[in-house]
């Protein structure tokens, strides 16, 4: 079937394969290290074509960019490093096909650690012991070698008992909450951080993965320790500290969930389950607050 909308065109186009799973097996003699990812490659370039005119000779096909994934990671050394095997596959792209423009992969990193048996680290069992995910974006664009990595570190779920509260809000006949000076704080930490630069030289010494731990620390070591005013106030406190200590973040992004606690009423049983006796909550499944914000310094230090 064609069509000729004159007043149609093609305004943005890209497409490649989702959902590459691969297990990456390093083994070191007796010792053997594993790395789980989920991929998705997609490209951008004189590709047109495809779309407008059912021309597929320009199309790398997305089965090609599932084996090029593939490959990479059964050549790399940087499997694990993600930030690395990303840009190791947006440069073979440009590399291999001229008619390419940019080059685009995220990568999810599953958790495995190392299983501890008999008190040491055992030398090929792991553990899933947490469901947060390690995730990185590669945008790589030809034209001037442009390339932006955001990494990230999503669905980190924590909780304190006490150590915050929330009072002095806007309040108008809209609103029913109750001011609190002590209550559970939970949240599902989603943070990203952005690095920016023309070098790809630059990219690939940043240490990625001192970076991700870091950035790890400083949002739970914050967490527990601020005396949170909100959580605006705690994720402000976070990116502050994350920016002061790692000139090579551009930019760092939270949307922190907060997925609210509320005392169950016992009163009617005379039991008093209130402010400072509050010890039976229902955790609620919804609604949750959203709290996002980006902070960013006015120039990459790269
Ligand atoms: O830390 C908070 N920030 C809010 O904006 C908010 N809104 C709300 O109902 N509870 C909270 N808690």
């Amino acid at each position: 079937m064609s069509s000729n909308n004159a007043n149609v065109y093609l305004k943005k186009a890209r497409y490649g394969k989702d959902l590459v799973r691969l297990m990456r097996v390093y083994k070191e003699g007796d010792v053997q290290h594993c790395t789980e990812l989920t991929v998705r490659l997609l490209l951008e370039g004189d590709i047109e074509t495809s779309y407008t005119k059912a021309d597929n000779s320009v199309v790398v096909t997305t089965d090609t960019c599932k084996n090029t994934v593939n490959i990479l990671a059964k050549r790399s050394k940087n499997v694990d490093n993600i930030e690395v095997f990303g840009q190791e596959i947006t440069e073979h792209v440009l590399k291999q096909y001229a008619h390419l423009s940019g080059a685009f992969v995220d990568i999810i990193k599953h958790k495995w650690t190392r299983l501890i048996v008999d008190g040491k680290p055992h030398n090929h069992s792991f553990v899933r012991d947490g469901e947060d995910i390690q995730t990185t974006s590669v945008h790589h664009y030809r034209a001037g070698n442009e390339i932006r990595i955001t990494s990230g570190l999503d669905k980190l779920l924590v909780l304190k008992t006490t150590g915050s509260a929330f009072h002095g809000f806007y309040t108008d006949e809209y609103t029913t909450l109750v001011p609190v000076w002590d209550r559970i704080f939970s949240t599902a930490v989603d943070c990203k951080w952005t690095f920016v630069s023309k070098s790809a030289a630059t990219l690939r010494n940043v240490d990625f993965k001192a970076i991700h731990a870091g950035v790890k620390q400083i949002t739970c070591d914050t967490f527990a320790k601020d005396d949170s005013a909100s959580v605006q106030a705690t994720l402000y406190l976070m990116q502050q500290q994350i920016l002061a200590k790692f000139p090579a973040v551009a930019e760092v992004s939270y949307a922190l969930p907060n997925k609210h606690y509320v005392g169950v009423d016992m009163s009617k049983f005379n039991i008093d389950n209130a402010g400072k006796n509050m010890e039976v909550y229902h955790p609620q499944a919804d609604p949750s607050g959203l709290i996002t914000a980006t902070a960013a310094r006015k120039e990459s230090k790269l």
